[in-house]
Protein backbone atom coordinates (compact mmCIF):
# COMPACT_ATOMS: atom_id res chain seq x y z
CA UNK A 1 0.00 0.00 0.00
CA UNK A 2 1.17 3.58 -0.63
CA UNK A 3 0.80 5.92 2.26
CA UNK A 4 2.70 7.11 5.25
CA UNK A 5 -0.03 5.62 7.84
CA UNK A 6 -0.42 6.78 11.31
CA UNK A 7 -0.39 4.54 14.80
CA UNK A 8 -3.08 4.82 16.94
CA UNK A 9 -2.12 7.57 19.83
CA UNK A 10 -1.79 5.64 22.97
CA UNK A 11 -3.40 6.12 26.17
CA UNK A 12 -2.75 4.26 29.78
CA UNK A 13 -4.76 1.84 30.04
CA UNK A 14 -7.55 2.19 33.10
CA UNK A 15 -7.00 0.61 35.98
CA UNK A 16 -10.28 -1.51 37.30
CA UNK A 17 -10.84 -1.47 40.86
CA UNK A 18 -11.88 -4.96 41.61
CA UNK A 19 -14.35 -3.32 44.69
CA UNK A 20 -16.88 -5.65 46.08
CA UNK A 21 -20.11 -6.29 43.81
CA UNK A 22 -18.44 -4.93 40.43
CA UNK A 23 -19.00 -7.01 37.24
CA UNK A 24 -14.97 -6.88 36.71
CA UNK A 25 -14.84 -8.97 40.27
CA UNK A 26 -17.33 -11.79 39.54
CA UNK A 27 -15.62 -12.43 36.27
CA UNK A 28 -11.99 -12.44 37.77
CA UNK A 29 -12.90 -15.07 40.75
CA UNK A 30 -14.86 -17.33 37.86
CA UNK A 31 -11.74 -17.49 35.76
CA UNK A 32 -9.71 -18.02 39.09
CA UNK A 33 -11.83 -20.78 39.80
CA UNK A 34 -11.65 -22.11 35.88
CA UNK A 35 -7.87 -22.20 36.01
CA UNK A 36 -7.24 -23.80 39.08
CA UNK A 37 -9.83 -26.88 37.88
CA UNK A 38 -6.96 -28.54 35.91
CA UNK A 39 -3.31 -29.18 35.93
CA UNK A 40 -1.97 -27.54 32.83
CA UNK A 41 0.75 -28.53 30.16
CA UNK A 42 3.52 -25.72 30.42
CA UNK A 43 5.29 -26.61 26.95
CA UNK A 44 7.72 -24.13 24.73
CA UNK A 45 6.66 -23.03 21.29
CA UNK A 46 8.99 -23.04 18.67
CA UNK A 47 8.71 -22.41 15.21
CA UNK A 48 4.91 -21.32 15.58
CA UNK A 49 4.89 -25.33 17.24
CA UNK A 50 4.01 -26.15 20.54
CA UNK A 51 6.68 -28.44 21.50
CA UNK A 52 7.65 -30.30 25.21
CA UNK A 53 11.09 -30.09 26.74
CA UNK A 54 12.81 -33.07 26.99
CA UNK A 55 14.97 -32.09 29.98
CA UNK A 56 13.70 -32.44 33.69
CA UNK A 57 10.17 -31.71 34.60
CA UNK A 58 9.46 -29.28 37.04
CA UNK A 59 6.38 -28.16 38.98
CA UNK A 60 4.88 -24.63 38.57
CA UNK A 61 2.65 -24.63 41.65
CA UNK A 62 0.83 -21.72 44.03
CA UNK A 63 3.12 -19.60 46.19
CA UNK A 64 0.49 -18.88 48.68
CA UNK A 65 -0.72 -22.85 48.34
CA UNK A 66 2.25 -24.98 47.26
CA UNK A 67 0.55 -28.20 46.96
CA UNK A 68 -1.25 -26.68 44.60
CA UNK A 69 0.01 -27.63 41.24
CA UNK A 70 -0.66 -25.23 38.02
CA UNK A 71 1.51 -27.28 36.03
CA UNK A 72 4.11 -29.03 34.74
CA UNK A 73 6.93 -27.26 32.42
CA UNK A 74 9.98 -29.82 31.11
CA UNK A 75 13.21 -27.55 30.52
CA UNK A 76 14.84 -27.28 26.78
CA UNK A 77 18.04 -29.05 26.63
CA UNK A 78 20.69 -27.67 24.57
CA UNK A 79 19.41 -29.85 21.52
CA UNK A 80 16.20 -28.12 21.55
CA UNK A 81 17.57 -24.20 22.36
CA UNK A 82 19.76 -25.19 19.32
CA UNK A 83 16.42 -25.57 17.88
CA UNK A 84 15.24 -22.10 18.80
CA UNK A 85 17.70 -20.38 17.59
CA UNK A 86 17.41 -21.93 14.29
CA UNK A 87 13.98 -21.28 14.00
CA UNK A 88 14.52 -17.56 15.20
CA UNK A 89 17.45 -16.95 11.96
CA UNK A 90 15.09 -19.10 9.96
CA UNK A 91 12.01 -16.30 10.56
CA UNK A 92 14.49 -13.35 10.34
CA UNK A 93 14.16 -12.53 6.47
CA UNK A 94 10.58 -11.78 5.77
CA UNK A 95 9.81 -10.68 9.54
CA UNK A 96 12.73 -7.79 8.85
CA UNK A 97 11.53 -7.04 5.50
CA UNK A 98 7.67 -7.06 6.37
CA UNK A 99 6.27 -3.69 6.68
CA UNK A 100 6.08 -1.88 10.06
CA UNK A 101 2.06 -1.52 9.83
CA UNK A 102 1.84 -4.98 9.54
CA UNK A 103 4.17 -5.56 12.47
CA UNK A 104 2.73 -2.72 14.41
CA UNK A 105 -1.07 -4.23 14.22
CA UNK A 106 -0.26 -7.77 15.42
CA UNK A 107 0.94 -6.41 18.58
CA UNK A 108 -1.84 -3.95 18.45
CA UNK A 109 -4.46 -6.63 18.42
CA UNK A 110 -2.54 -8.50 21.22
CA UNK A 111 -3.09 -5.24 23.03
CA UNK A 112 -6.64 -5.43 22.44
CA UNK A 113 -6.87 -9.04 23.23
CA UNK A 114 -5.70 -8.59 26.94
CA UNK A 115 -7.48 -5.66 27.39
CA UNK A 116 -10.70 -7.58 26.69
CA UNK A 117 -11.22 -11.49 26.29
CA UNK A 118 -7.66 -12.40 28.42
CA UNK A 119 -8.04 -9.76 30.73
CA UNK A 120 -9.33 -12.59 33.02
CA UNK A 121 -7.10 -15.25 31.82
CA UNK A 122 -3.83 -13.27 32.02
CA UNK A 123 -5.11 -11.73 35.24
CA UNK A 124 -5.82 -14.97 36.89
CA UNK A 125 -2.83 -16.88 35.70
CA UNK A 126 -0.22 -13.94 37.60
CA UNK A 127 -2.30 -14.03 40.58
CA UNK A 128 -2.17 -17.94 40.72
CA UNK A 129 1.23 -18.43 39.55
CA UNK A 130 3.02 -15.53 41.06
CA UNK A 131 1.05 -14.82 44.16
CA UNK A 132 -0.44 -11.15 43.51
CA UNK A 133 -3.23 -9.88 44.34
CA UNK A 134 -6.33 -8.48 42.40
CA UNK A 135 -4.43 -5.24 42.44
CA UNK A 136 -1.09 -5.61 41.54
CA UNK A 137 -1.93 -7.92 38.98
CA UNK A 138 -3.92 -5.72 37.32
CA UNK A 139 -1.42 -3.01 37.18
CA UNK A 140 1.07 -5.77 36.07
CA UNK A 141 -0.75 -8.02 33.59
CA UNK A 142 -3.07 -6.12 32.24
CA UNK A 143 -2.29 -2.21 32.15
CA UNK A 144 1.72 -1.92 32.02
CA UNK A 145 1.64 -4.89 29.54
CA UNK A 146 -1.46 -3.34 27.56
CA UNK A 147 0.37 -0.08 27.71
CA UNK A 148 3.51 -1.35 26.75
CA UNK A 149 2.53 -2.72 23.47
CA UNK A 150 0.13 0.46 22.75
CA UNK A 151 3.55 2.55 23.36
CA UNK A 152 5.88 0.92 21.96
CA UNK A 153 3.79 1.13 18.54
CA UNK A 154 3.69 5.00 19.02
CA UNK A 155 7.60 5.47 19.81
CA UNK A 156 8.71 3.35 17.11
CA UNK A 157 6.94 5.43 14.33
CA UNK A 158 8.72 8.21 15.82
CA UNK A 159 12.08 6.64 15.52
CA UNK A 160 11.28 5.40 11.63
CA UNK A 161 9.87 9.14 10.78
CA UNK A 162 13.65 10.30 11.98
CA UNK A 163 15.58 11.03 8.88
CA UNK A 164 18.65 13.28 8.08
CA UNK A 165 19.11 16.20 6.25
CA UNK A 166 19.61 16.55 2.24
CA UNK A 167 21.12 18.76 0.54
CA UNK A 168 20.99 20.00 -2.91
CA UNK A 169 20.76 17.13 -5.30
CA UNK A 170 21.24 14.15 -3.03
CA UNK A 171 18.54 12.33 -1.03
CA UNK A 172 19.76 11.50 2.32
CA UNK A 173 17.78 8.10 4.22
CA UNK A 174 17.90 6.66 7.10
CA UNK A 175 16.83 2.60 7.19
CA UNK A 176 16.65 1.92 11.05
CA UNK A 177 17.43 -2.19 10.24
CA UNK A 178 16.66 -4.43 12.66
CA UNK A 179 20.08 -6.13 14.50
CA UNK A 180 22.23 -8.27 12.35
CA UNK A 181 21.00 -11.94 14.04
CA UNK A 182 18.74 -12.72 16.79
CA UNK A 183 17.73 -11.23 19.83
CA UNK A 184 18.16 -13.22 23.09
CA UNK A 185 15.24 -12.13 25.78
CA UNK A 186 15.37 -13.36 29.64
CA UNK A 187 12.49 -12.44 31.90
CA UNK A 188 12.16 -12.56 35.67
CA UNK A 189 9.39 -14.40 37.58
CA UNK A 190 7.92 -10.96 39.31
CA UNK A 191 6.25 -9.15 36.21
CA UNK A 192 3.91 -10.55 33.40
CA UNK A 193 4.35 -6.97 31.93
CA UNK A 194 8.34 -7.46 31.74
CA UNK A 195 8.05 -11.08 30.57
CA UNK A 196 5.82 -9.27 27.44
CA UNK A 197 7.37 -6.62 26.60
CA UNK A 198 11.16 -7.99 26.39
CA UNK A 199 10.64 -9.97 23.83
CA UNK A 200 8.00 -8.15 21.87
CA UNK A 201 9.87 -4.87 21.48
CA UNK A 202 13.04 -6.26 19.85
CA UNK A 203 10.54 -7.78 17.18
CA UNK A 204 8.39 -4.84 16.86
CA UNK A 205 11.64 -3.37 15.16
CA UNK A 206 11.61 -6.04 12.99
CA UNK A 207 13.95 -8.71 14.94
CA UNK A 208 13.69 -12.54 15.79
CA UNK A 209 14.01 -13.53 19.73
CA UNK A 210 14.69 -16.70 21.34
CA UNK A 211 12.54 -15.72 24.51
CA UNK A 212 13.09 -17.65 28.12
CA UNK A 213 10.98 -16.98 31.00
CA UNK A 214 11.42 -18.02 34.68
CA UNK A 215 10.30 -21.03 35.47
CA UNK A 216 8.16 -19.82 38.33
CA UNK A 217 6.53 -17.10 35.99
CA UNK A 218 5.81 -20.06 33.37
CA UNK A 219 1.90 -20.64 33.99
CA UNK A 220 1.33 -16.42 32.93
CA UNK A 221 4.08 -16.51 30.21
CA UNK A 222 2.20 -19.49 28.18
CA UNK A 223 -1.08 -17.45 27.61
CA UNK A 224 1.09 -14.76 26.59
CA UNK A 225 2.35 -17.09 24.20
CA UNK A 226 -1.31 -18.46 22.98
CA UNK A 227 -2.22 -14.36 22.74
CA UNK A 228 0.80 -12.93 20.66
CA UNK A 229 -0.23 -16.21 18.30
CA UNK A 230 -4.06 -15.47 18.37
CA UNK A 231 -2.73 -11.90 17.38
CA UNK A 232 -0.99 -13.55 14.05
CA UNK A 233 1.94 -13.31 15.41
CA UNK A 234 4.13 -15.52 12.45
CA UNK A 235 5.88 -18.67 13.50
CA UNK A 236 9.52 -17.99 14.94
CA UNK A 237 9.64 -14.66 15.55
CA UNK A 238 9.35 -15.17 18.82
CA UNK A 239 10.31 -18.81 20.40
CA UNK A 240 9.63 -19.76 24.12
CA UNK A 241 12.49 -21.83 25.22
CA UNK A 242 11.53 -23.11 29.27
CA UNK A 243 13.54 -24.03 32.21
CA UNK A 244 15.84 -22.30 34.47
CA UNK A 245 18.79 -20.96 32.02
CA UNK A 246 22.25 -21.70 32.40
CA UNK A 247 21.96 -24.86 29.96
CA UNK A 248 19.84 -22.75 27.09
CA UNK A 249 22.32 -20.07 27.63
CA UNK A 250 25.28 -21.96 27.02
CA UNK A 251 23.92 -22.84 23.64
CA UNK A 252 22.01 -19.44 22.41
CA UNK A 253 24.90 -17.40 23.80
CA UNK A 254 27.67 -19.38 21.60
CA UNK A 255 26.25 -18.81 18.30
CA UNK A 256 27.68 -16.16 16.30
CA UNK A 257 24.10 -14.28 15.12
CA UNK A 258 23.73 -13.54 18.79
CA UNK A 259 23.05 -9.66 18.23
CA UNK A 260 21.52 -8.55 21.82
CA UNK A 261 20.42 -10.06 25.47
CA UNK A 262 17.24 -8.18 26.42
CA UNK A 263 17.18 -9.37 30.29
CA UNK A 264 15.40 -8.39 33.56
CA UNK A 265 16.12 -9.61 36.82
CA UNK A 266 18.89 -10.54 39.28
CA UNK A 267 22.75 -7.81 39.09
CA UNK A 268 24.23 -11.35 39.69
CA UNK A 269 22.77 -13.33 36.27
CA UNK A 270 23.35 -9.99 34.31
CA UNK A 271 26.81 -9.63 35.19
CA UNK A 272 26.96 -13.43 34.34
CA UNK A 273 25.44 -13.01 31.17
CA UNK A 274 27.87 -9.92 30.27
CA UNK A 275 31.12 -11.57 31.21
CA UNK A 276 30.05 -15.15 29.05
CA UNK A 277 29.53 -12.26 26.44
CA UNK A 278 32.88 -11.16 26.96
CA UNK A 279 34.42 -14.67 26.63
CA UNK A 280 32.97 -15.03 23.14
CA UNK A 281 33.28 -11.39 21.54
CA UNK A 282 35.59 -12.64 19.14
CA UNK A 283 33.39 -15.72 17.95
CA UNK A 284 30.26 -13.05 16.88
CA UNK A 285 29.36 -11.18 13.61
CA UNK A 286 28.72 -8.44 15.50
CA UNK A 287 29.06 -6.73 18.87
CA UNK A 288 25.76 -8.10 20.89
CA UNK A 289 23.88 -5.40 22.53
CA UNK A 290 23.60 -6.31 26.14
CA UNK A 291 20.60 -4.66 27.91
CA UNK A 292 19.89 -5.26 31.22
CA UNK A 293 17.18 -4.34 34.03
CA UNK A 294 18.05 -5.29 37.00
CA UNK A 295 18.15 -5.21 41.33
CA UNK A 296 17.95 -2.23 43.19
CA UNK A 297 18.04 -1.22 47.11
CA UNK A 298 15.81 1.85 46.60
CA UNK A 299 14.82 4.50 49.42
CA UNK A 300 12.65 6.77 50.58
CA UNK A 301 14.48 9.80 52.93
CA UNK A 302 12.47 12.07 54.62
CA UNK A 303 13.16 15.94 56.05
CA UNK A 304 11.72 16.99 58.70
CA UNK A 305 9.20 19.58 57.23
CA UNK A 306 8.06 15.69 55.78
CA UNK A 307 3.60 15.32 56.96
CA UNK A 308 3.92 11.76 58.98
CA UNK A 309 0.46 10.73 56.98
CA UNK A 310 1.90 10.37 53.20
CA UNK A 311 5.50 9.23 55.13
CA UNK A 312 3.64 6.66 56.59
CA UNK A 313 1.77 5.16 53.70
CA UNK A 314 4.55 5.57 50.96
CA UNK A 315 6.90 3.54 53.77
CA UNK A 316 4.59 0.94 53.55
CA UNK A 317 3.06 0.27 51.00
CA UNK A 318 6.58 0.90 48.86
CA UNK A 319 7.84 -1.78 51.06
CA UNK A 320 5.18 -4.21 51.58
CA UNK A 321 2.93 -4.12 48.21
CA UNK A 322 3.35 -7.60 46.39
CA UNK A 323 5.43 -8.76 49.21
CA UNK A 324 8.23 -6.34 48.38
CA UNK A 325 9.12 -8.05 45.59
CA UNK A 326 9.27 -5.13 42.95
CA UNK A 327 12.57 -3.77 42.18
CA UNK A 328 11.69 -0.91 42.74
CA UNK A 329 10.60 -1.83 46.19
CA UNK A 330 11.59 0.39 49.32
CA UNK A 331 14.16 -1.84 51.20
CA UNK A 332 15.45 1.42 53.44
CA UNK A 333 14.76 4.55 54.56
CA UNK A 334 16.04 7.54 56.00
CA UNK A 335 13.78 9.52 59.18
CA UNK A 336 14.40 12.07 61.26
CA UNK A 337 13.82 11.53 64.50
CA UNK A 338 11.31 14.93 64.98
CA UNK A 339 9.33 13.01 62.73
CA UNK A 340 9.96 8.93 63.77
CA UNK A 341 9.55 9.77 67.28
CA UNK A 342 7.02 12.25 66.90
CA UNK A 343 3.98 9.85 65.57
CA UNK A 344 5.56 8.58 62.48
CA UNK A 345 7.19 4.98 63.95
CA UNK A 346 3.19 4.48 65.71
CA UNK A 347 1.49 4.96 62.49
CA UNK A 348 4.20 2.69 60.59
CA UNK A 349 3.84 0.03 62.77
CA UNK A 350 -0.24 0.22 63.01
CA UNK A 351 -0.56 -0.12 59.40
CA UNK A 352 1.86 -2.54 59.10
CA UNK A 353 0.04 -4.97 62.20
CA UNK A 354 -2.92 -4.54 59.57
CA UNK A 355 -1.71 -6.21 56.52
CA UNK A 356 -2.15 -9.89 55.69
CA UNK A 357 -0.58 -11.38 53.42
CA UNK A 358 -2.24 -14.59 52.58
CA UNK A 359 -4.14 -16.82 49.71
CA UNK A 360 -4.64 -13.59 46.76
CA UNK A 361 -8.00 -15.41 46.07
CA UNK A 362 -9.51 -13.74 48.83
CA UNK A 363 -9.68 -10.69 48.07
CA UNK A 364 -9.43 -9.41 51.69
CA UNK A 365 -5.45 -9.99 51.46
CA UNK A 366 -2.76 -7.22 51.28
CA UNK A 367 -0.63 -9.72 49.60
CA UNK A 368 0.50 -13.03 49.31
CA UNK A 369 3.23 -15.52 49.24
CA UNK A 370 6.96 -14.62 48.20
CA UNK A 371 7.80 -16.46 44.87
CA UNK A 372 9.45 -19.72 45.93
CA UNK A 373 11.54 -22.13 48.43
CA UNK A 374 14.74 -20.16 47.46
CA UNK A 375 13.69 -16.90 48.59
CA UNK A 376 11.66 -17.91 50.96
CA UNK A 377 15.24 -19.28 52.75
CA UNK A 378 16.66 -15.78 52.17
CA UNK A 379 14.76 -13.87 54.22
CA UNK A 380 14.40 -16.26 57.43
CA UNK A 381 18.38 -16.77 57.02
CA UNK A 382 18.30 -12.99 57.61
CA UNK A 383 15.83 -13.31 60.37
CA UNK A 384 18.51 -15.31 62.43
CA UNK A 385 21.50 -13.18 61.01
CA UNK A 386 19.94 -10.01 62.46
CA UNK A 387 18.61 -11.75 65.70
CA UNK A 388 21.86 -11.32 67.80
CA UNK A 389 22.65 -7.82 65.96
CA UNK A 390 23.67 -5.53 68.45
CA UNK A 391 23.49 -2.59 65.66
CA UNK A 392 20.11 -4.13 64.49
CA UNK A 393 16.41 -4.60 65.47
CA UNK A 394 13.36 -6.18 64.36
CA UNK A 395 10.49 -3.92 64.75
CA UNK A 396 7.43 -5.29 62.97
CA UNK A 397 7.75 -9.18 61.54
CA UNK A 398 10.64 -10.98 61.45
CA UNK A 399 8.72 -14.43 61.57
CA UNK A 400 7.71 -16.96 58.55
CA UNK A 401 6.02 -19.88 58.02
CA UNK A 402 6.28 -21.92 55.01
CA UNK A 403 3.43 -24.86 55.91
CA UNK A 404 1.18 -24.33 53.32
CA UNK A 405 3.13 -21.41 51.46
CA UNK A 406 5.84 -19.41 51.39
CA UNK A 407 4.85 -16.58 53.88
CA UNK A 408 6.82 -13.78 55.17
CA UNK A 409 5.49 -11.30 57.55
CA UNK A 410 6.43 -7.44 57.12
CA UNK A 411 9.32 -7.13 58.41
CA UNK A 412 10.74 -3.53 59.39
CA UNK A 413 14.97 -4.03 60.94
CA UNK A 414 15.86 -0.38 62.56
CA UNK A 415 19.48 -0.24 62.31
CA UNK A 416 22.08 2.32 63.96
CA UNK A 417 24.86 1.30 61.71
CA UNK A 418 24.14 3.44 57.92
CA UNK A 419 26.83 0.76 56.58
CA UNK A 420 24.68 -2.18 58.09
CA UNK A 421 23.92 -4.85 55.14
CA UNK A 422 20.27 -3.46 55.30
CA UNK A 423 20.74 -0.56 53.81
CA UNK A 424 22.99 -2.06 50.86
CA UNK A 425 21.82 -5.52 50.11
CA UNK A 426 18.75 -6.76 48.13
CA UNK A 427 16.52 -9.09 49.57
CA UNK A 428 14.00 -8.75 47.15
CA UNK A 429 10.70 -9.69 50.08
CA UNK A 430 8.70 -8.04 52.60
CA UNK A 431 11.85 -6.31 54.40
CA UNK A 432 12.42 -3.23 55.11
CA UNK A 433 14.77 -1.11 56.91
CA UNK A 434 15.09 2.49 59.16
CA UNK A 435 18.09 4.35 60.13
CA UNK A 436 16.74 7.30 62.24
CA UNK A 437 19.02 10.59 62.37
CA UNK A 438 19.06 13.95 64.14
CA UNK A 439 16.92 16.35 61.95
CA UNK A 440 19.96 18.68 61.97
CA UNK A 441 21.86 16.04 59.84
CA UNK A 442 19.86 15.85 56.81
CA UNK A 443 22.06 17.16 54.56
CA UNK A 444 24.80 14.75 55.61
CA UNK A 445 22.57 11.68 55.61
CA UNK A 446 21.19 12.54 52.19
CA UNK A 447 25.18 12.39 50.87
CA UNK A 448 25.90 9.06 52.50
CA UNK A 449 22.52 7.35 51.46
CA UNK A 450 23.34 8.85 47.65
CA UNK A 451 26.26 6.08 47.71
CA UNK A 452 26.16 3.68 50.37
CA UNK A 453 24.42 0.94 47.77
CA UNK A 454 26.18 -0.69 45.08
CA UNK A 455 22.43 0.19 43.17
CA UNK A 456 20.66 3.29 41.75
CA UNK A 457 17.16 2.26 40.50
CA UNK A 458 14.49 4.13 42.37
CA UNK A 459 14.06 6.45 45.44
CA UNK A 460 12.10 8.83 46.90
CA UNK A 461 12.66 12.05 48.95
CA UNK A 462 9.58 13.49 51.35
CA UNK A 463 9.60 17.11 52.07
CA UNK A 464 7.65 19.83 52.71
CA UNK A 465 10.77 22.73 52.55
CA UNK A 466 11.61 23.55 49.15
CA UNK A 467 15.30 24.34 49.72
CA UNK A 468 16.11 20.67 51.35
CA UNK A 469 14.17 19.21 47.97
CA UNK A 470 16.14 20.96 45.49
CA UNK A 471 19.50 19.93 47.53
CA UNK A 472 18.59 16.55 48.11
CA UNK A 473 17.59 16.19 44.29
CA UNK A 474 21.46 17.29 43.05
CA UNK A 475 22.92 15.20 45.84
CA UNK A 476 21.03 11.86 44.76
CA UNK A 477 21.16 12.61 41.12
CA UNK A 478 22.95 9.26 40.35
CA UNK A 479 21.57 7.18 43.20
CA UNK A 480 18.44 6.67 41.13
CA UNK A 481 17.16 6.23 37.30
CA UNK A 482 13.39 7.13 38.87
CA UNK A 483 13.44 9.84 41.40
CA UNK A 484 10.33 10.57 43.00
CA UNK A 485 9.27 13.68 44.97
CA UNK A 486 6.62 13.31 48.01
CA UNK A 487 5.83 9.72 46.11
CA UNK A 488 6.42 6.18 46.84
CA UNK A 489 9.33 5.17 44.36
CA UNK A 490 7.46 2.01 43.01
CA UNK A 491 4.75 2.05 40.31
CA UNK A 492 6.21 3.41 37.80
CA UNK A 493 3.56 4.20 34.74
CA UNK A 494 4.93 3.48 30.71
CA UNK A 495 4.86 6.85 28.79
CA UNK A 496 5.15 8.73 32.19
CA UNK A 497 8.03 7.21 33.99
CA UNK A 498 9.96 5.82 31.95
CA UNK A 499 11.89 3.19 34.08
CA UNK A 500 15.11 1.82 34.63
CA UNK A 501 18.26 2.56 36.58
CA UNK A 502 22.22 2.75 36.35
CA UNK A 503 25.37 1.48 38.83
CA UNK A 504 24.50 -1.79 39.52
CA UNK A 505 20.91 -1.92 38.62
CA UNK A 506 21.45 -1.83 35.30
CA UNK A 507 22.41 -0.64 31.81
CA UNK A 508 19.22 2.56 32.34
CA UNK A 509 17.90 1.90 28.84
CA UNK A 510 14.13 2.44 30.09
CA UNK A 511 11.57 0.05 29.25
CA UNK A 512 8.38 0.97 27.52
CA UNK A 513 10.36 4.29 25.92
CA UNK A 514 12.19 5.40 22.83
CA UNK A 515 15.38 4.67 24.44
CA UNK A 516 14.71 1.16 24.81
CA UNK A 517 13.91 0.63 21.19
CA UNK A 518 16.86 2.15 19.80
CA UNK A 519 18.84 -0.52 21.04
CA UNK A 520 17.38 -3.06 18.53
CA UNK A 521 17.74 -1.36 15.57
CA UNK A 522 21.42 -1.08 13.63
CA UNK A 523 20.63 1.74 11.79
CA UNK A 524 22.11 2.26 7.68
CA UNK A 525 22.50 5.77 6.06
CA UNK A 526 21.81 6.13 2.11
CA UNK A 527 23.00 8.23 0.25
CA UNK A 528 21.58 8.82 -3.06
CA UNK A 529 23.40 11.50 -5.26
CA UNK A 530 21.20 12.74 -8.43
CA UNK A 531 23.86 14.39 -10.34
CA UNK A 532 26.77 12.56 -9.51
CA UNK A 533 30.16 14.36 -10.36
CA UNK A 534 31.96 14.24 -14.03
CA UNK A 535 34.75 16.27 -13.62
CA UNK A 536 37.42 14.37 -11.62
CA UNK A 537 39.62 17.66 -10.78
CA UNK A 538 39.24 19.96 -7.44
CA UNK A 539 38.34 23.25 -8.50
CA UNK A 540 41.51 25.08 -6.93
CA UNK A 541 43.91 23.15 -9.68
CA UNK A 542 42.01 25.40 -12.27
CA UNK A 543 41.08 24.36 -15.71
N1 LIG B 1 15.27 -3.17 37.16
C1 LIG B 1 14.14 -3.73 36.75
O1 LIG B 1 13.41 -3.20 35.92
C2 LIG B 1 13.71 -5.04 37.34
C3 LIG B 1 12.41 -5.49 37.15
C4 LIG B 1 12.03 -6.72 37.69
C5 LIG B 1 12.93 -7.47 38.42
N2 LIG B 1 14.18 -6.99 38.62
C6 LIG B 1 15.15 -7.75 39.41
O2 LIG B 1 14.98 -9.15 39.17
C7 LIG B 1 15.34 -9.90 40.32
C8 LIG B 1 14.23 -10.85 40.67
O3 LIG B 1 13.88 -11.64 39.59
P1 LIG B 1 14.39 -13.15 39.44
O4 LIG B 1 14.49 -13.78 40.79
O5 LIG B 1 13.54 -13.79 38.40
O6 LIG B 1 15.87 -12.89 38.89
P2 LIG B 1 16.97 -13.96 38.41
O7 LIG B 1 18.17 -13.19 38.02
O8 LIG B 1 17.12 -15.05 39.39
O9 LIG B 1 16.30 -14.63 37.11
C9 LIG B 1 15.96 -13.84 35.99
C10 LIG B 1 15.90 -14.75 34.77
O10 LIG B 1 17.22 -15.18 34.48
C11 LIG B 1 17.20 -16.59 34.28
N3 LIG B 1 18.55 -17.09 34.45
C12 LIG B 1 19.27 -17.32 35.56
N4 LIG B 1 20.52 -17.71 35.21
C13 LIG B 1 20.57 -17.70 33.85
C14 LIG B 1 21.57 -17.98 32.88
N5 LIG B 1 22.79 -18.35 33.19
N6 LIG B 1 21.22 -17.86 31.57
C15 LIG B 1 20.00 -17.47 31.20
N7 LIG B 1 19.02 -17.18 32.09
C16 LIG B 1 19.32 -17.30 33.38
C17 LIG B 1 16.15 -17.05 35.25
O11 LIG B 1 15.73 -18.37 34.94
C18 LIG B 1 15.08 -16.02 34.97
O12 LIG B 1 14.40 -16.31 33.79
C19 LIG B 1 15.59 -8.87 41.41
O13 LIG B 1 16.96 -8.68 41.56
C20 LIG B 1 14.90 -7.61 40.87
O14 LIG B 1 15.43 -6.42 41.39
C21 LIG B 1 14.60 -5.82 38.08
N1 LIG C 1 8.25 -0.78 37.05
C1 LIG C 1 7.85 -1.28 38.34
C2 LIG C 1 8.85 -2.22 38.94
C3 LIG C 1 9.36 -3.31 38.04
C4 LIG C 1 10.31 -4.18 38.78
O1 LIG C 1 10.02 -5.11 39.43
C5 LIG C 1 7.63 -0.13 39.30
O2 LIG C 1 7.85 1.01 38.95
O3 LIG C 1 7.24 -0.40 40.44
Amino acid sequence: MDALFTVPTPQNEPVKGYAPGTPERASLQAKLTELQAKEHDLDMYISGEWRRGNGEAIKVVQPHKHSHVLGVTHAATGAQAAEAVAAAKAAKREWASMDFADRAAIFLRAAELIAGPYRDTLNGATMLGQSKTAAQTEIDAACELIDFLRFNVHFAEQIYAKQAQSSAGLWNRTDHRPLDGFVYAITPFNFTAIAGNLPTAPALMGNTVVWKPATTQQFAANFLVQILEEAGLPGGVINMVTGPGPEISDVVMADPDLAGIHFTGSTRVFQSLWKHVGENISSYRSYPRLVGETGGKDFIIAHPSANIDQLAVAMTRGAFEYQGQKCSAVSRTYMPRSLWEGGLKDQVLDITSQIKYGDVTDFDHFGGAVIDERAYAKHTALFKRVADDKEATVIAGGTADDSVGYFVQPTIIEATNPEHEVFTDEYFGPITSVYVFDDSDFDSVVRQAADVAPYALTGGIFANDRAAIARASEELRFAAGNYYINDKPTGAVVGQQPFGGSRGSGTNDKAGSWQNLVRWISPRSIKENFVPPVDWKYPHMGA
